[in-house]
């Protein structure tokens, strides 16, 4: 039986690229999708010499036609497709005084943007090969609860919970499946940035910075990559088949009030 064939944005580090690294575990084809060709060739390249099957596309996922090519090479490549995983997205550090046009705007268009793209591309291309599908979203707990400083990068993680709630109602019928994983603080360049950023405005070390995200989590630790992965392996999988519109907290054991 030919294997399943996921898409993941922002493949070429961090979340993503264990996510294409756990999907691969699972028995998927992965098509690898980032703004830089060289990250994501680097991750095919390191999953193909692990015996997977792995294919790397450049779009950025702000471009709707980008990202509607990189799903039809995908599929042409591969010969099917099924699941997408909206995981590519920016986190500018934006205490509301210094909020512009041009941040609110770049960050949309690639976090929201981005991820209304994948969805449409998605489902075009199931209701192209006659089939359903997963599609699968980042949010965050910053889409959860709202984080001090982060003020533009959290309403667009709001945003993407409500166009997977909404999306998830229009297209059950076609047995296409939409649901997001929200993960906590995470150990990725993305969170390393953000923590320097904090830091700096406070005129404090990194470790600090790090600590105001931290701090809540009941586990004492940061999340790592593949933790985010498993969930989104259960997203793709067989046993959440049940399952749309959710948006799951996977939060590092964050406490929230
Ligand atoms: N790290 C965390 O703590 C955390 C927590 C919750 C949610 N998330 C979400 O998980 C996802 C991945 O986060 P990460 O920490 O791995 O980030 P990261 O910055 O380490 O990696 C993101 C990848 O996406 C790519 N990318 C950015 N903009 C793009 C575009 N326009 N087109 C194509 N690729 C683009 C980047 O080049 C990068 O390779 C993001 O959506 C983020 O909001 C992260
Ligand atoms: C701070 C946070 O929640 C991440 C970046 O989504």
């Amino acid at each position: 039986m030919s294997k399943k064939v996921a898409l993941i944005t922002g493949a070429g580090q961090g979340i993503g690229e264990a996510i294409a690294k756990r999907l691969t575990k699972d028995g998927f084809s992965v098509a690898l999708v980032g703004r830089t060709k060289s990250k994501v060739e680097n991750v095919a390249k390191e999953i193909n010499d692990n015996g997977g099957d792995a294919y790397a596309i450049k779009a950025d996922v702000a471009d709707r036609d980008e990202v509607f090519a990189a799903v039809d090479e995908a599929t042409k490549h591969f010969g099917d497709f099924n699941v997408i995983v909206n995981n590519a997205g920016v986190a500018p550090t934006t205490p509301i005084s210094t909020v512009t046009p041009d941040v609110l705007n770049n960050t949309l268009a690639i976090n929201l943007g981005g991820v209304v793209w994948g969805i449409q591309a998605a489902s075009d291309k199931f209701h192209e090969l006659n089939h359903g599908g997963k599609i699968i979203n980042a949010s965050s707990q910053a889409g959860q609860v709202g984080n001090p400083n982060l003020t533009v990068y959290g309403a667009s993680k709001f945003a993407i919970r409500g166009v997977t709630q909404t999306t998830a109602r229009e297209l059950a019928k076609d047995n296409i499946t939409v649901n997001a994983y929200c993960p906590g603080i995470v150990k990725t360049p993305m969170m390393d940035d953000i923590a320097k950023k904090v830091a700096d405005n406070a005129g404090k070390p990194f470790e600090w910075g790090m600590e105001q995200f931290s701090k809540d989590i009941a586990l004492g630790r940061l999340s790592r990559p593949e933790d985010v992965a498993a969930c989104v392996s259960y997203l793709a999988g067989p046993d959440s088949d049940y399952m749309t519109g959710q948006s799951l907290l996977i939060d590092g054991g964050m406490v929230f009030s």
